[in-house]
């Protein structure tokens, strides 16, 4: 099978990176040129833009930071929009809101291609592994056309009805995510002011019903204040800023996502916006002293 891959960010590479190590071909493209020089040692071809990589590919993967950069990629001169035609399939794995998709889903359709959209849950690690979870909404037929795709990058894929659908569970899943990081910030400074280790606190949480692979993952580098970036603090606020809309949306009142949003906005106005979202706890710290 060969696919274009459009966005060569932290899960972009693993994700083609993956692909190609599963025998297929891979066509590559991403704003920063030069990003492609370490998939074309792997065997990726080039093309210098969006509207390459459809002319070229039957079926395109993106994966792009936010719906900003989502919608320029398709709108804008040399992007998608430009070739996407009857028998292309576009398949974006982006997190953005359900308007975002459904804007690109029309644009597309109304061209003759076909599209998915197909947000993931899982980080770097899990897309180096093809351990990814894919919620996948839109066209039935080019869902099931991408399965051998997302049976390399994922352990497991949703097909959750009409576009928006996977966009909208994302960012549920991701809004729960923001807060849980949260309320364990909290904890471990706490433990910390209140004269306990929260290296012990860590092993506690681990025993009981709260263990989880977030808490054991991020929690000994948080106690180390190191925040190599997997999930980019700038991308999971953007997430709680999208969820917080739906939430508007619906008319449900969510005051502990709406507050673990501010203590990702003011991380971000800390400079924290490129660190792992586990640097979240610094917001924390700064609040406290
Ligand atoms: N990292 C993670 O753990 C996870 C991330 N996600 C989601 O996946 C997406 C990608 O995340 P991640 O790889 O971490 O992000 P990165 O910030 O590492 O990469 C972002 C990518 O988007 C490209 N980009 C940004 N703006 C534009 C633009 N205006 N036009 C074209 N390309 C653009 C970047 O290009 P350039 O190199 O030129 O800057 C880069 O390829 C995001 O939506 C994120 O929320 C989902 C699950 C997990
Ligand atoms: O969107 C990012 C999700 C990160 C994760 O699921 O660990």
């Amino acid at each position: 099978m060969e696919v274009g891959f459009l966005g060569l960010g932290i899960m972009g590479k693993a994700m083609s990176l993956n692909l190609l190590k599963h025998g297929f071909k891979v066509t590559v493209w991403n704003r920063t040129l030069s990003k492609c020089d370490e998939l074309v040692e792997h065997g990726a071809s080039v093309c210098e833009s969006p509207a390459q990589v459809i002319k070229k590919c039957k079926y395109t993967i993106a994966m792009l930071s936010d719906p900003c950069a989502a919608l320029s990629v398709v709108f804008d001169k040399d992007g998608v929009l430009d070739q996407i035609c009857d028998g292309k399939g576009y398949i974006d794995m982006s997190t953005v809101d359900a308007e975002t998709s459904l804007k690109i889903n029309e644009a597309i359709t109304g061209k003759g291609g076909r599209f998915v959209e197909g947000p993931v849950s899982g980080s770097k690690k899990p897309a180096e592994d093809g351990q990814l979870i894919i919620l996948a909404a839109g066209d039935k037929a080019l869902f099931e056309e991408s399965i051998p795709a997302f049976d390399v990058l994922g352990k497991k894929s949703f097909f959750l009805g009409q576009v928006g659908n996977g966009a909208k569970m994302k960012l549920i899943v991701n809004m729960i995510m923001g807060s849980m990081m949260n309320a364990f910030s909290e904890g471990l400074v706490l433990a910390d002011k209140s004269g306990l280790s929260s290296d012990t606190l860590l092993d506690i949480l681990d025993l009981g019903a709260m263990t989880n692979p977030m808490f054991k993952g991020k929690g000994p580098s948080m106690n180390k204040s190191s925040y190599p970036p997997a999930f980019p603090l700038k991308h999971q606020q953007k997430d709680m800023r999208l969820a917080l809309a739906l939430g508007d949306e619906n008319a449900v009142s969510m005051p502990v996502a709406a507050a673990a949003n501010e203590a990702f906005k003011k991380a971000r106005s800390l400079g924290l916006g490129d660190l792992d979202f586990s640097a979240v706890i610094e917001a924390v710290k700064f609040s406290r002293e």
